[in-house]
Formats: structure tokens, sequence, C-alpha cells
């Protein structure tokens, strides 16, 4: 807008009022006169606004035009419109009282009247600039007679560029002129807009006054961002749909029962899942280690479309840098000393049709990464050692308990790879932020291990269950699930007491790093806190790999503790 000078108020006295033009640009407020600004942006006068009618030659209009005293400094909007019009010939534009640009004048036969149209309300435009969405008008004639903010954030195009040119010219493919030859209105589709290269989604629709058409409506978002707003729907939608069915516990596929939990947010989560299992969505399962990201991709492939096919599991992980690549691609024969006779399919190739888990994605090199990506976008793998593509049909689900979104800012993970993969993301909470779920999932693991170590029906008693709450679980259910194993084993007489719990429990169940100060000497001491620590390194990570690498000590090392302190894993 251009800016009043305060010198200017007198002369805006001597304008009262809206003006607001109709179609014939007719003066509806009953003011007469409209300020004009030349394409310096200088003050010339007022005008009576019904002379502007019709296209009067330029001469005519500056021998109409009324002057006043005072000019209008030049400033950035008069700036923009010079130069859309520089190399036209003389335009003067057309402001109301507030000084906002309802209209240019020129003798080029193509004169802006953007906004006459839009009579009985002048809020109009100023509604369509609050929106987030891009609105293009163009009249009967094909001209575009409006646009709003939106448009020019998404498109990178002032306004005032295109205002009054005719569509055809500014985009000749336009579906807004297909839609204006009688074509049927356009609802959610996707364009491209070949003159800037944006991907919008968009509904172009004509509309009617007093039954005649009058122009059409164009009304779009950046393709991407609805992406993301849809897949935040989507989130949303299996969330609420979830929140507002009380039964939906019962609703959740029959591979899900497995999966125990009551926790709101937890629930949350699973609805999620259950909503995509049968999509081809891409899943990213996200949580600590332990959280069970793994059993709800088992359980999403087991209640999807693809369920009768290859359920292929990588730990990108524990396969060294070096082999990661044969591993997921495969190699061909002779690719590199030790590579097998006739090759080796890799894991895209055998989860072809099926689905591929790729767990702890986050600890994937860069070099990887950027392979990986290939696949994703190309859907096609080369095996190491050869150039020939093998497409390859795979839905993926992937893990990590990494702050994926730090490791992007810090440029350890590619974004364009996030983005791709982080499709629906599914946040599983730490056991410390579900502990309502603990009596049950105690009970689960009393039944499973009773079962599996042939013992008779097994309880833990009010004193062991309120350490078990009481306790951070750091390994999450897979620490509590040792626990409970544990317990289970040393029980003898069907009531778990705190004897069964590890030692760990016993004593410093709210200091997990204190060692135990009754000992006699250092050295016990030291070998207490070192049995402590090998134990709930196992607890936590499940596997003697990733407890060793925990402990930070040597595969033999670890052994010889094992045999040292008599720990049977
Ligand atoms: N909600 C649950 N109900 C029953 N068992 C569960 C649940 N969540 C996890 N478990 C059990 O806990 C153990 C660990 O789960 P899982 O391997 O799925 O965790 P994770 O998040 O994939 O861990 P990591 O990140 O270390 O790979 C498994 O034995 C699994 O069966």
């Amino acid at each position: 807008m251009i800016n009043v000078p305060l010198e200017l108020l007198p002369v805006l006295k001597l304008l009262p009022g809206e003006y607001i033009f109709n179609d014939g640009a007719e003066v509806l407020a009953g003011q007469d006169n409209a300020l004009v600004v030349d394409e310096k942006g200088c003050f010339l006068g007022k005008i009576p606004i019904s002379f502007l009618n019709e296209d009067i030659p330029i001469r005519k209009l500056h021998s109409l035009v009324e002057p006043v005293q005072e000019t209008i400094q030049q400033n950035e909007n008069a700036v923009e419109l010079i130069e859309h019009f520089k190399n036209k010939e003389k335009v003067v534009y057309v402001t109301n009282w507030e000084n906002k640009l309802i209209g240019a004048v020129s003798s080029d036969s193509r004169v802006i009247s953007m906004l006459i149209k839009m009579k009985d309300n002048f809020l109009f435009p100023n509604i369509f600039d609050a929106i987030y969405e891009a609105v293009l008008i163009i009249d009967i004639s094909g001209s575009i007679v409006y646009v709003n903010h939106a448009y020019t954030n998404i498109v990178g195009i002032s306004g005032w560029k295109i205002l009054g040119r005719k569509m055809s010219e500014v985009e000749p493919h336009s579906s807004c002129l297909k839609v204006l030859k009688g074509h049927s209105p356009v609802i959610n589709k996707r364009y491209f807009i070949e003159s800037v290269g944006v991907e919008v989604l968009a509904n172009i629709i004509p509309f009617y006054v007093n039954g005649k058409l009058e122009g059409v409506v164009s009304m779009f978002r950046n393709v991407y961002e609805t992406i993301n707003l849809g897949h935040e729907l989507q989130r949303m939608r299996g969330v609420a749909e979830y929140l507002h069915n009380e039964e939906a516990e019962n609703k959740l596929p029959e591979a899900f029962d497995k999966i125990v939990g009551n926790n709101r947010h937890f629930r949350q989560a699973l609805a999620l899942a259950a909503n995509v299992c049968n999509t081809n969505a891409t899943v990213m399962l996200r949580g600590d280690s332990g959280t069970g990201k793994e059993v709800l991709a088992e359980a999403i492939q087991k209640s999807s479309l693809r369920k009768d096919c290859p359920f292929i599991k990588v730990n990108c992980a524990s396969i060294p840098e070096n082999l990661l690549e044969s591993e997921l691609f495969g190699y061909e024969e002779g690719a590199f000393t030790g590579a097998k006779r006739g090759g080796k399919k890799g894991k895209f190739e055998l989860a072809h049709k099926g689905t591929i888990f790729l767990d702890e994605v986050g600890d994937m090199s860069l070099a990887m990464q950027a392979k990986l990506l290939r696949v994703l976008q190309e859907k096609e793998i080369e095996r190491v050692g050869s150039s020939r593509t093998i497409p390859v049909d795979v839905r993926v689900i992937s893990a990590t308990n990494k702050d994926l979104e730090t490791m992007v800012l810090q440029k350890q993970f590619r974004d364009d790879l996030y983005y791709r993969l982080n499709v629906i993301p599914i946040f599983l909470p730490p056991l410390r932020r579900r502990k309502d779920d603990i009596p049950l999932l105690v009970e689960r693991f009393l039944g499973l291990y009773c079962k599996e170590h042939g013992k008779d029906k097994v309880i833990v008693s009010s004193e062991v269950m309120n350490i078990l709450i009481d306790y951070d679980w750091p390994g999450n259910i897979r620490e509590l699930k040792n626990v409970i194993e544990h317990a289970v084993i040393l029980c003898a007489w069907g009531v778990v007491t705190v004897e069964h719990l590890p030692i760990f429990f016993k004593k410093h169940k709210n200091n997990p790093s204190a060692p135990e100060w009754d000992k006699e000497s250092l050295s016990e001491m030291v070998e207490q806190l070192e049995k402590e620590a090998i134990a709930r390194a196992l607890r936590k990570y499940g596997n003697k790999s990733d407890a060793i690498k925990a402990l930070g000590i040597s595969r033999r090392s670890f052994y010889l503790k094992l045999k040292k302190y008599q720990m049977f894993v």
C-alpha cells in the first residue's frame, strides 16, 4: 500500500468514503472521486470515478484529473507497479481514499480494473488475503483480476506483476482457462505450474453472478505442504478414531494381540499403526531401545496386504559398514574376494513384494544413506559388482531410537532420506511414561515365562509390584521382560518377592550407580558393581553384542567376567 504522508491528510479529507465499483465501474458508495497516482507514485489528484467507465485515452484522463498540491512519496508498491508497466504506455493508478490500489488506467487496451468485480463487499479481498491458500481469479475475458497474498508466498511472484494480464499469456495451459471454456470444475487435483516450477494441489471453480458466468476462481496450496498436512491429518484421524471409539481396543487387528498396553498415548500409537496397516505407506517407528518398535513392525506387516509375502529384517547398526551394501542390495559373483559363486540376493531383493524392516536406520553412514535413498526413489537396486538394475516392490518400515531431527540439522542424516522414511512417524513412549501399563505387562510376562519354564501360576507380591512401578526402566519393556524371567526362574513358591528380583532392585532401587557399602573391601564393592553393570546391560539390550558395546569392554573380558561371577546368560 502507498503510505500517505501526513501532509496529505487535508487532501484526503476532501475525498471521504470508500470507492467501491461494480461491474460497470459505477460508484456504489455515493462518492465520486478517486485518488490518482502516476507511474512514479506521484499523487496527481482526484478524478470523478464515473470517468473510469471507459478506456479513456491517457491524454484525456490527465485533463480530467483535478490537481492537488501535495505529492505522495514514491514507495515500494509504486516501484513494483512501474516495473510491470515500464515498457508499456503511460499508466495511471487509481487508489481509494485509504490509498489502496483499486485500479489502473492506461491507454493500453489492457486496462486493469481489478477488484472492481468484487462489488458489494470491499472486505472480500481482505478476507482472501488472510487465508493460507492461494487465490487467483480470472474474469470472463480470461484476464487475471485478483490474486491474494498467499499467491505471492506460494508462487513467488508479486501479484502486481500479473494482475491485468491474460491468463493465456501467463500460463497458456492453465486449467483455469479450460474451466472458463465450460470444462468441469477441478477438485483437489495436482498441477505443475510450468511458469514457476511449483507443484500445487488446486480447486478451480467457475463463479456466476445472477446466473451468468463471470469468471473462474482457482485456490491452491503447495503440494508438499499439503502432503505434510495430509500426513498429519491422517495421523490425527487415526488418533481421533481411536479416542472416539471406546471399542477401538477390540478393533485392533489380531496381529496386535501380543502387544500389551492400555496407556492412552501408547494406544494412540497403536491406533495409528492399525490405520496404516493396509496401506503401502512408509512407516517410521520412533522410540527408545526396548519400547517395542520391532514387535509393532511385525504386527503391522502381519496385518497388511503383504502379510503373505516376505518380511525381511535388517539391523543397520549391527552389520559392519563395508558389508551393509552387499547385505542390502546383494552382489554378483566375483564382486569382491570371498564373494559366493553365483552371487547373492540382497535383503531388498528378498523382500520383493513384501516388507523390509530397517531397524536402527539412524546408524547408517552418509554414504549408505545416499544408496538407500536412490533405491527408495528409483524402486530398483543394483547388486554390488553389477550395473544391471533389478526392480523391487518393497514396503519400507524403519525404526530408530536416534534423534533424527537433530541429526538432520547436524548433517549426519540426509534430509531427503528423512522425508522419504518419515512419512508416517509413530512414536512409542518409554516405559517410564506409561507406568500404568506395568502391572499388565508383568502379568503377561509372568504367564509367558511360567509356560516356558514349566511352572504353575506365579504372582508378584505387592511390595515387588511397587518396586517395579517405582523404577525408571532405562531398558524399557525388554528390561522388564528380562527381570520377570529372572524372577520366575528363581521363584519356588508361586509368589515373587524382593528376593527373586535381581540384586540391583533389592538395595539400590533409587540409585543404580551406588555400590553396596556393606561389603567388606573395596575389591568386593567393585566386583558387586561390575556384576550389576553387566546384568543391567544384558537386561537393557537383550543381547550380548550390544551389552558389550555399551559396557565398553572387550568380548574376551566380558566372557571372563561372566565366568568369574557365574552369570549364565
Ligand atoms: N507392548 C509390548 N507388549 C509385549 N511385549 C513387548 C511390548 N513391547 C515390547 N515388548 C517386548 O520387549 C522386547 C523388546 O521389544 P522390541 O525388540 O520390539 O523393542 P525395540 O524398540 O525394537 O528395541 P531396539 O530399539 O533395541 O531394537 C521384545 O521381547 C518384545 O517382545
